[in-house]
């Protein structure tokens, strides 16, 4: 039987290794959010202003000296060519400095851009990183796929080209305005008329475009969620030839984005031609009423030519602004979609770490489960009822089950998957609802039934959990998870690539490849959660020795369905519905728990079926076989 101890809760302190991974503080607003990535960027945004102001100040300066030049011509005085000439220089260095300034304005704004990106981009995937299950059981990967790639470089285009649009349009609509107003106080008032009239039209316009901007973000990610499971299930898709479905599937989002995006299309060709129109508008009111002055000496032919160049002048900003709008819009909408990531609460223990030394020392005493049950969030029905037990270190224990019976909910739970109340699991004195996921998993790993493989070599599987140092030769570790004949056999031995979650391996591959990953790389409890379910009984049989045989040290709990693989454990557990329904040695549960007895004598029998006993290979030790 197993020994029951509780541990007293301890009144134990972490140190606090300030380790922040979101510091985003939840109540600002998006403006302020905005603000605090801009401000990192603060000198080259700062020498972009002062740039941009240069530049707009040329551009306003030009127009006074081509009219200058005008009333000059209009006299054809031979002795005014050296004033005009020294004009024409002078509008040519204007030009020639507002082109240098330009450039270098729009570098200095777009470079802090394109570093916001990079910077956003980073935090949302180290965010990502640590947020707990229920995170992305409520936001599934295409969506996050498209906010890190789509929302975030709109917000790129919002510190870049809309930063610099707005400190541009602010200088042009006071600047221009000024120098005309200087020229003459009634043509200037006569030319808001069109710019006031086109600003109410366009209001309008603007507001319905922002509704639909966000309702095509929505869509948009929607449709990359879609693609991202279309693609995940794509040899079901082959299988069950339903290719049909899935195109339609497909192209019905497809449909409604290109739909919405035609209405914002359709808004956009309406009002961009009406600011266009502005520009002509105020030039036939400078023409019709500046005219009128001329006539009567109130203004000089070339402040009318300075007047119409104004009126351009004027004209663009509205114009850009239009045109950045949806911009704009864009970068807002994704704020807010981003911060659905970097505001995601990780528990504050998370950020807790212990100290090294104490770390090392986890699970000196082991794991302890104490009348643990749990309810999945929605379900009436609990999944876990009650349960107790503890993993001593160098322990081995099993758990059989039924399908359903709760076996990868009680893993979920010991490794922190899944959240439970406190007080319920301890490793040593620990709760481990107290302690930060990080300092819980350097002591428990768990191999699951559906190992994930990176697109990478097989040695690089193996090792990327692992640091460094080579805890043993990748050869012992091919060999004890049966995998060396097979990876001798592949083009590129252990660098061959397995492929995007290593699609070019077999199930039973692997699953022998976790497994060889867990014992490269040892932890004091390894949770084995039906990892032998792909690989036939033989297999299975010479797995289990190489495990007990190289896991010694380790405490390993071993999750099955499968009686044979529970043989050779210190202790069972046998669940149902959710409850531990027996326990004890392998030889005890023969004797006093009929459910483990059917099953095991039911799955004996399934397997004499299926063995031919003089054919039962006998597998050679790793020294006796000559090609490994
Ligand atoms: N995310 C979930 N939300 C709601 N119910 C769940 C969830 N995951 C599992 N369940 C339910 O909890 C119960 C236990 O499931 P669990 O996966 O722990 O069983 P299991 O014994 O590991 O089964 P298997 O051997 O098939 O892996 C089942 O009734 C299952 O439907």
């Amino acid at each position: 039987m197993l020994d029951v101890h509780i541990p007293q809760p301890k009144p134990w302190t972490v140190e606090y290794s300030g380790t922040v991974l979101s510091d985003h503080p939840k109540r600002e607003s998006n403006w302020q959010f905005f603000l605090r990535y801009v401000l990192r960027h603060k000198w080259s945004y700062g020498t972009g202003v002062i740039l941009l102001l240069a530049t707009n100040w040329f551009a306003v300066s030009i127009p006074r000296y081509i009219g200058a030049s005008i009333d000059l011509l209009k006299e054809q005085l031979p002795q005014h060519q050296g004033e005009l000439n020294t004009l024409i220089l002078l509008i040519a260095g204007l030009a020639l400095m507002m082109m240098a300034t330009r450039t270098l304005s729009r570098m200095l704004f777009f470079n802090p851009g394109r570093a916001v990106e990079r910077d956003l981009k980073n935090e949302a995937f180290t965010q990502l990183t640590h947020l707990q299950r229920d995170f992305f059981e409520r936001h599934p990967t295409g969506t996050l796929i498209s906010i890190v790639n789509n929302d975030i470089n709109g917000i790129r285009a919002l510190a870049g080209v809309v930063m610099l649009q707005v400190f541009n349009i602010t200088f042009a609509l006071s600047l221009t305005p000024y120098k005309m107003w200087q020229l003459s106080p009634q043509l200037t008032l006569y030319c808001m008329v069109p710019v006031v009239a086109t600003f109410l039209v366009s209001h309008r316009a603007i507001g319905r475009m922002r509704q639909m901007m966000k309702v095509r973000m929505e869509e948009l990610q929607a449709l990359s969620s879609h693609s991202v499971e279309l693609l995940s299930g794509i040899e079901v898709i082959k299988s069950n030839r339903i290719q049909g479905w899935a195109r339609d599937e497909f192209a019905q989002g497809n449909d409604k984005l290109l739909r919405r995006s035609l209405q914002l299309a359709r808004i956009r060709t309406l009002v961009l031609p009406i600011l266009g129109y502005t520009d002509r508008i105020m030039k036939v009111l400078i023409l019709a009423v500046g005219g009128v002055y001329v006539i009567q000496s109130g203004l000089s032919l070339g402040e009318v030519v300075a007047f119409l160049s104004y009126a351009t002048l004027l004209a663009m900003p509205f114009f850009s602004m239009a045109m950045i709008f949806s911009s704009f819009q864009n970068g807002i909408l994704s704020i807010e979609s981003l911060r659905k990531i970097l505001d995601s609460d990780i528990p504050p223990q998370d950020h807790q770490h212990l100290p090294d030394a104490e770390r090392q020392q986890l699970f000196s005493s082991g794991v302890s489960i104490r009348n643990l049950s749990y309810t999945y969030p929605g379900q009436a029905e609990p999944a876990l009822k009650g349960i107790s037990f503890d993993i001593r270190p160098g322990q081995t224990i099993g758990i059989l089950g039924q399908v359903g019976s709760g076996k990868s909910t009680l893993v979920n739970c010991i490794n922190r998957h899944l959240e439970i109340e406190p007080g319920r699991i301890f490793i040593d004195d620990y709760d481990i609802t107290q302690l930060s996921r990080r300092d819980l998993r350097s002591a428990v790993r768990t191999i699951t039934q559906e190992p994930f493989l990176f697109s990478d070599s097989v040695v690089n599987n193996i090792r990327f959990s692992a640091g460094d140092e080579e805890s043993q030769p990748i050869d012992d570790v091919l060999y004890q998870s049966d995998l060396q004949d097979e990876v001798d056999k592949f083009p590129a031995g252990e660098d061959t690539l397995v492929g995007e979650k290593g699609i070019l391996l077999s199930g039973g591959q692997k699953q022998r490849l976790s497994l060889a990953r867990a014992m490269y790389t040892p932890s004091k409890l390894m949770i084995l959660d039906n990892v032998l379910s792909a690989v036939d009984n033989d297999t299975e049989r010479f797995l289990l020795g190489q495990i007990f045989d190289h896991m010694q040290s380790q405490s390993i709990l071993i999750v099955s369905h499968r009686a044979s693989v529970l043989e050779r454990v210190d202790y069972i557990l046998v669940m149902d519905q959710g409850a531990v329904v027996a326990q004890g040695t392998h030889r005890e549960l023969l004797e006093r728990s009929p459910l483990y007895r059917q099953t095991w004598q039911l799955q004996a029998a399934e397997q004499q079926g299926q063995e031919e006993p003089e054919a039962q290979p006998t597998r050679p030790s790793k020294d006796e076989e000559p090609n490994l």
